[in-house]
């Protein structure tokens, strides 16, 4: 448990709606922040707060609220007790819970369970994953980290399930399936991941129990073959060629009938909950397990920290027995189950368990690459440190959906990725940009300010950088580990340069890296989820509860800017509107109502509407960035409409995006905060560029993402 700091989006004491006052907070991912608090309202009786920022990149509370709501009433759901928002952050107020399962089992010393816990746990998270299914969501998140026993006497041998961020209908109103969509974008946390998450494909109901089945195959065995395994496709292809018998040695040999199962369905399957739940009860009643033995961690772990060990009251315990006794099942498993109790513990340090960054490797290309600065997810996600903007993305995905047919970019993809643990940890933008588009702007290091602009991109610049970065360099190694790769790059093995017809790609592109000197929380813990997408399958369930939230947020969030996102920074000056737009669209370019500007979800909604080349109406929020845009969108109607010219000029924008972000670095560097912004902190492409005045860079910087929250840790709001 951590106590509220600088940098955090709550503080100590602070009480929210006059009811709920934080006491500390006891958890945080990629998404939020949780916090204990008492409601004063109510006796004091202690809740969780769950609070994301409302300059947060990803929004995913309102989901969370969503599908809480609809769970209510079932047996492994937290209680619902509020949620709300204001201009600083969105709030949801639940029960609180205990452990969660992930530290649980590191706590034991074999980072295992017995049998008899995995097993009885096991049943339980089945059912929950049976509950979220009944009212027609997939929770797409299923790991240890994310299910927690409760906390009160009452509650304590009952399993929670939480974090629904990532949920996703798959019923439509009507209680049918929805359609699969043909490519989705990676949702989950590497090592839970079905395989067909890996994939990118749609992620059905069986998924989720994929996901169970990976949890309950590590709870007994400590470790999943995959743990170490930082490469995303390598873990997704092990999955795909793991042997069950080698995965369940020394387990329930009844276990073999859950992949067995899962095997057979596809997305419009009913799994078969009933015959699950079976399996696990049979190994029950054959290892006589009885729902209320008391778990591993009630016991102090004793039964697998030591097979001699017994109970309190001199008896052998239930758990030990049970465990034991599935080790009896096969001859071979005993010797397996000894080496488990001889080896060296796991690691235990900062949760290397969950985080998905460290499934997650780019193989070095040179040392500059190895040199890159580590952070961790959560940290950057914190928009007062320099949160890339995942807006960006969606914005440049929605604008290729947007202008030209599916085909031409059946391989094309804007995607993210997540990186962290022991390798550099990267966001980045891939995508095939032809050499002769426009040359982002990077700015050097923050300390001088002394933005400077790299020349355009030709094949000797390349040749530049790649020599840049075989030079060692002292500085970087003593560098922040704590900074944000931006880099578009070339990654795709093929497809995409051929449809793109360029001959140009540039190799190692851009690399721009937003540094974070404020210091950031520290807490680091649980698992993280990555997200990537795909241009042509935007994931629309977060839509899918924006009516309900929305409302159910604004009605106890009091008087908030409708969209806060909106006064953030101005979506034009992210990207300047599609070609053609100036001229077409009454409501675009140099139309400065920002009640115009959309929401990348709403530009996506836009794009789902409309197949055909509809310009997004991203009008510009800020008069200077306007009057930039307005040149950049009279420019662009000039150019003849073709899908070639537009996808340059979509690139052309998400360069520029770059650029402003980098620019609006600097300026908020100026004020010691990165809100938003990009930055380069190599000092090798400042001593290669030097010349370029810092004012440059503080002019382009005026646009809209300077007004990116630059608060500190909220004020007491309600
Ligand atoms: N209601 C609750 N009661 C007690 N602890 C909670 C509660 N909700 C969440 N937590 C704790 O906070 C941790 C993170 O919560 P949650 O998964 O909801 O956040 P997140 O930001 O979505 O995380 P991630 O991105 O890692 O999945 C949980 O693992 C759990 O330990």
């Amino acid at each position: 448990m951590t106590s509220s700091s600088e940098g955090e989006i709550l503080q100590a004491s602070q009480v929210i709606r006059d009811r709920w006052k934080i006491k500390q907070k006891v958890g945080g991912g990629g998404f939020g922040e949780i916090y204990e608090a008492i409601d004063l309202q109510n006796h004091n009786e202690r809740v969780a707060v769950k609070v994301e920022s409302s300059k947060a990149t990803k929004q995913v509370l309102k989901m969370e609220v969503a599908v809480l709501r609809r769970l209510q009433g079932k047996k492994h759901a937290c209680k619902f007790y509020g949620c709300g928002r204001n201009d600083k952050f969105n709030y949801l107020v639940m029960s609180l819970q205990g452990k969660n399962l992930a530290d649980l089992r590191r706590e034991s010393p074999k980072q295992c369970f017995s049998v008899s816990t995995s097993i009885r746990l096991g049943a339980q998270i089945l059912l929950a994953i049976k509950e979220i299914h009944s009212i027609g969501f997939l929770h797409r998140d299923i790991k240890p980290s994310n299910f927690a026993m409760g906390r009160t006497n009452s509650t304590m041998r009952n399993v929670y399930m939480l974090d629904f961020g990532l949920a996703r209908q798959y019923l439509n109103a009507k209680g049918e399936i929805r359609s699969p969509r043909s490519a989705a974008g990676f949702r989950g946390t590497v090592r839970y991941a079905a395989v067909s998450a890996h994939k990118n494909k749609e992620m059905g109901r069986q998924d989720d129990l994929w996901s169970l089945f990976y949890m309950l195959a590590e709870f007994m065995q400590g470790a999943l073959p995959w743990r170490k395994i930082k490469d995303k496709d390598e873990v997704g292809r092990m999955k795909e060629d793991v042997n069950f018998d080698n995965l369940l040695d020394g387990c329930p040999q009844e276990l073999a009938q859950i992949p067995a199962h899962l095997k057979t369905l596809s997305y419009h399957d009913d799994p078969d909950y009933e015959m699950l739940e079976k399996s696990l009860r049979s190994i029950m009643s054959r290892l006589e397990i009885n729902m209320d033995d008391p778990y591993d961690w009630e016991l102090g772990y004793e039964n697998i920290s030591g097979r001699s060990r017994s109970t309190a009251n001199g008896n052998v315990s239930t758990r030990h027995k049970s465990h034991t006794t599935a080790v009896k099942d096969k001859g071979p498993d005993i010797e397996k189950n000894r080496a488990l109790e001889t080896q060296a513990p796991i690691t235990m340090g900062e949760d290397d368990d969950e985080q998905t960054g460290n499934y997650i490797r780019y193989p070095p290309v040179n040392d500059y690459e190895k040199d890159m600065p580590k952070y961790k997810r959560q940290e950057f996600m914190k928009p007062k440190y320099g949160a890339v903007s995942f807006d960006v993305i969606d914005e440049v995905n929605a604008r290729l959906a947007a202008v030209a047919g599916k085909e031409l970019f059946d391989h094309m993809k804007v995607e993210t990725y997540v990186e962290n643990g022991d390798k550099p940890y990267e966001y980045e933008v891939n995508v095939d940009l032809p050499a002769n588009i426009i040359r982002p702007t990077v700015i050097e290091p923050k300390e001088a300010c002394a933005a400077a602009i790299i020349p355009p991109m030709t094949p000797g610049s390349l040749r530049k950088r790649a020599q840049l970065a075989n030079q060692p360099s002292t500085e970087q190694r003593t560098k922040s580990n704590r900074s944000i790769t931006l880099s578009v790059g070339k990654r795709y093995p093929n497809g995409t340069k051929a449809r793109l017809s360029s001959n140009n790609s540039i190799e190692g592109g851009t690399h721009a890296m937003a540094e974070d000197d404020a210091g950031l929380s520290g807490y680091n813990k649980a698992g993280q989820t990555i997200i990537s997408k795909w241009q042509d399958s935007f994931d629309d369930s977060v839509d899918d509860g924006i009516p309900f939230i929305e409302k159910s947020m604004e009605r106890e969030g009091s008087a908030v800017p409708k969209s806060p996102m909106l006064n953030r920074y101005s979506r034009a000056n992210v990207l300047s509107p599609p070609q053609g737009s100036a001229g077409s669209n009454p409501n675009s370019g140099a139309n400065s109502n920002s009640n115009n500007a959309l929401s990348p979800r709403a530009s996506r909604r836009t794009m789902h509407t409309s197949k055909s080349a509809q310009p997004l109406n991203l009008a510009p929020i800020n008069q200077t960035n306007g009057n930039i845009h307005q040149k950049e969108a009279q420019q662009q109607a000039q150019i003849p409409h073709s899908a070639s010219s537009t996808i340059m000029n979509h690139f052309k924008n998400l360069v520029n995006s770059f650029n402003q972000i980098g620019s609006n670095a600097v300026s908020n560097v100026r004020r010691r905060s990165l809100s938003r912004g990009v930055s380069l902190d190599d000092p090798r492409r400042k001593s290669t560029f030097p010349n370029i005045p810092p004012e440059n860079n503080g002019k382009r910087s005026s646009g809209g993402l300077n007004s990116a929250g630059q608060s500190s840790a909220t004020t007491p709001s309600s």
